[in-house]
C-alpha cells in the first residue's frame, strides 16, 4: 500500500480522477452537476492536482458502500491503473466507510469535494486565527469518519499536501482528537475574544467599515488592491483570501472608511465549515456597507449571487446595505452586459479600469453618506460645529444674525454614534441616498420641530 505522506513534490505529481454523482436527491438541489465539477476541476487545479479526466454517474441514491455502482467502480479502478492516476476525488460528501472500501478497491487515495476544500485553507491559512479555524474544520470533518476498524487514521488524514491535522496527531486516537477539537475551540475563543475587542474600540473610534463580499474568485482581492493600491494577493486561484484584510481606503470627498477583504464562498459548502469561518465572516456582519463582488463573466454567476445571499442570510448580515457590483465586466461581450440582473444599485465595472474604480468610489460614498441636512447653529456653539465638520461633509456654510447654517452630507452611522448634540439643530433634511440615512434624517427633522415648538 501507499505511504500517504506528501510533500511538496510529490503534491506536484498528484494526477487525479474526478467524478461526481448525480442521485435525485442532488438534482432537486438544482445545481447543475457539470458546472459543480466544473468547479472541482478548478479546486483540484488550486490545491496543485494535476485532473486527468473527469467522470460522471446518474444513480437514484448513492451506493452505500462504494458512493458509486459496483460496474462504475470497476470501471474507475480500470482508468485508474490504465493512466496510472495517484487519487480520485469526488464532487459529493463520502462516508469514512466509502472512502475506506474505494481507496482498496481502485489502490488510489480518495478524497472528497469537502475534503479538498479543507485541504485549500489548511495550504493558505496565514493568521493564527485561521490555522486553529483550519484545524477545528479537518478534525471535525474526519471524527465521524473515524469508524473503528483499526485502520491507520493517517490514511484518512493524507489529503492534497502535508498541511492539516499533521500525521502524528492523527496516529492517536478519537479521544486524542476530541481533546484537540475542545482545545482548539477554547483557542479560538481567546482569539476571537480579542478580535471582538479590536472591532469594537475601531467602533468606538468611529470607523466606518465597508466589506467586500462574494464568491470566491469575483475579484475582491483585486478591488481591494486596486482602490486602496494595497499590496494584496490576488490570484486566478480559488480562495486565494483567507483571512480578512483590512486597508484604509480614502473616499472622493477625503473621508476615510476602513475597506476589508473577505474569504469567498463557494456552493456546497457544508456547514460545518461556514460555522468554522463565521468569525472571520463576522467582519462582513460589523460592516456599515457590503460591496457583493460578482464574476460576471461567470457562467455561473447567477448561482454564484445566490449562494453567496444564502451565506449572508445565515450570517444574519441579509438586511445590510449592500452596493451589487458585477466585476470583470472586460470579460464580456457588449451585448451580454444588458442581461445582467440588478436595479439602481447595481454596478458594472471592470477592477482594471481607472474610471470604473472612481465610480465604485462615488457610489461607496453615495450610499454611505445618509443624505444632505441643513442645520441651524447659535453662532456661540462653536463647539458643536466642530462636531458638524465631524458628522459630514459640510457643503456650504453662511451666518445669519446670530445663526450658523451648515449644508451637510450626512454620514448616518457617523452620525448616531457622535451626533446627538447636534440632534436638536437639524432644520431640514433634504433626499437621502443610504438606507440607513432616511430614517436618520427623518428623526432630525422630528427632533427640531419638537425643539421649535418649545420656544
Ligand atoms: N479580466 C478581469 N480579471 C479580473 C478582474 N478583477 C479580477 N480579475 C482577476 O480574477 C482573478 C481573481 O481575483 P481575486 O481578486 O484574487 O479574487 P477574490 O474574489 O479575491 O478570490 P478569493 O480570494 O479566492 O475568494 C485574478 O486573476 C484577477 O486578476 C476584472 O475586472 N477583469
Ligand atoms: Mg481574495
Amino acid at each position: 500500500m501507499r505511504g500517504y505522506t506528501y510533500d511538496t513534490e510529490a503534491r506536484r505529481e498528484e494526477r487525479a480522477l474526478l467524478v461526481s454523482l448525480v442521485t435525485d436527491e442532488s438534482r432537486r438541489s438544482g445545481v447543475d452537476p457539470r458546472i459543480s465539477l466544473e468547479e472541482l476541476v478548478q479546486l483540484a487545479e488550486t490545491a496543485g492536482v494535476t485532473v486527468a479526466g473527469t467522470a460522471m454517474q446518474n444513480r437514484d441514491v448513492p451506493d452505500s458502500k462504494w458512493f458509486v455502482g459496483k460496474g462504475k467502480a470497476l470501471e474507475l479502478k480500470e482508468l485508474v491503473r490504465a493512466e496510472e492516476l495517484s487519487t480520485v476525488i469526488f464532487d459529493q460528501e463520502l462516508s469514512g466507510a466509502q472512502v475506506r472500501n474505494l481507496e482498496e478497491a481502485l489502490d488510489a487515495k480518495i478524497i472528497d469535494r469537502t475534503q479538498l476544500i479543507l485541504d485549500i485553507f489548511a495550504g493558505r491559512a496565514k493568521t493564527r486565527e485561521g490555522i486553529l479555524q483550519v484545524e477545528l474544520a479537518q478534525l471535525t470533518y474526519l471524527l465521524p469518519r473515524l469508524s473503528g476498524q483499526g485502520k491507520n487514521l493517517s490514511r484518512l488524514g493524507g489529503g492534497i499536501g502535508t498541511r492539516g491535522p499533521g500525521e502524528t496527531k492523527l496516529e492517536t486516537d478519537r479521544r486524542h482528537i476530541r481533546g484537540r477539537i475542545g482545545e482548539l475551540k477554547r483557542q479560538l475563543e481567546t482569539v476571537q475574544a480579542h478580535r471582538q475587542l479590536h472591532r469594537e474600540r475601531r467602533r468606538k473610534n468611529g470607523a466606518v467599515q465597508v466589506a467586500l463580499v462574494g464568491y470566491t474568485n469575483a475579484g475582491k482581492s483585486t478591488l481591494l488592491r486596486q482602490l486602496t493600491r494595497a499590496d494584496v494577493l490576488a490570484e486566478d486561484k480559488l480562495f486565494a483570501t483567507l483571512d480578512p484584510t483590512s486597508r484604509q481606503l480614502r473616499l472622493p470627498s477625503g473621508k476615510e472608511v476602513l475597506l476589508t477583504d473577505t474569504v469567498g464562498f463557494i456552493q456546497n459548502l457544508p456547514h460545518d465549515l461556514v460555522a468554522a469561518f463565521r468569525a472571520t465572516l463576522e467582519e462582513a456582519n460589523e460592516a456599515d456597507l457590503l460591496l457583493h463582488v460578482m464574476d460576471a463573466s461567470s457562467p455561473m454567476r447567477d448561482r454564484q449571487r445566490e449562494v453567496v445571499d444564502e451565506v449572508l442570510g445565515e450570517l444574519g448580515a441579509s438586511g445590510k446595505p449592500t452596493l451589487l457590483v458585477y466585476n470583470k465586466i472586460d470579460l464580456l461581450p457588449d451585448a451580454d452586459e444588458e442581461l445582467l440582473a440588478g436595479g439602481p444599485e447595481t454596478l458594472r465595472i471592470s477592477a482594471f479600469r481607472e474610471a470604473d474604480m472612481e465610480r465604485l468610489l462615488r457610489s461607496i460614498e453615495d450610499k454611505l453618506l445618509g443624505g444632505v441636512a441643513k442645520l441651524k447653529l447659535p453662532a456661540s456653539r462653536g463647539d458643536l460645529a466642530a462636531l458638524a465638520y465631524r458628522v459630514g461633509e459640510v457643503l456650504s456654510q453662511m451666518t445669519e444674525d446670530d445663526w450658523l447654517v451648515l449644508t451637510i452630507r450626512l454620514n448616518a452611522g457617523d452620525m448616531e454614534k457622535r451626533g446627538r448634540p447636534l440632534l436638536p439643530y437639524f432644520a431640514e433634511s433634504e433626499s437621502s441616498a443610504g438606507a440607513g440615512g432616511a430614517g436618520a434624517a427623518d428623526g432630525m427633522a422630528t427632533a427640531n420641530a419638537a425643539k421649535t415648538s418649545d420656544n
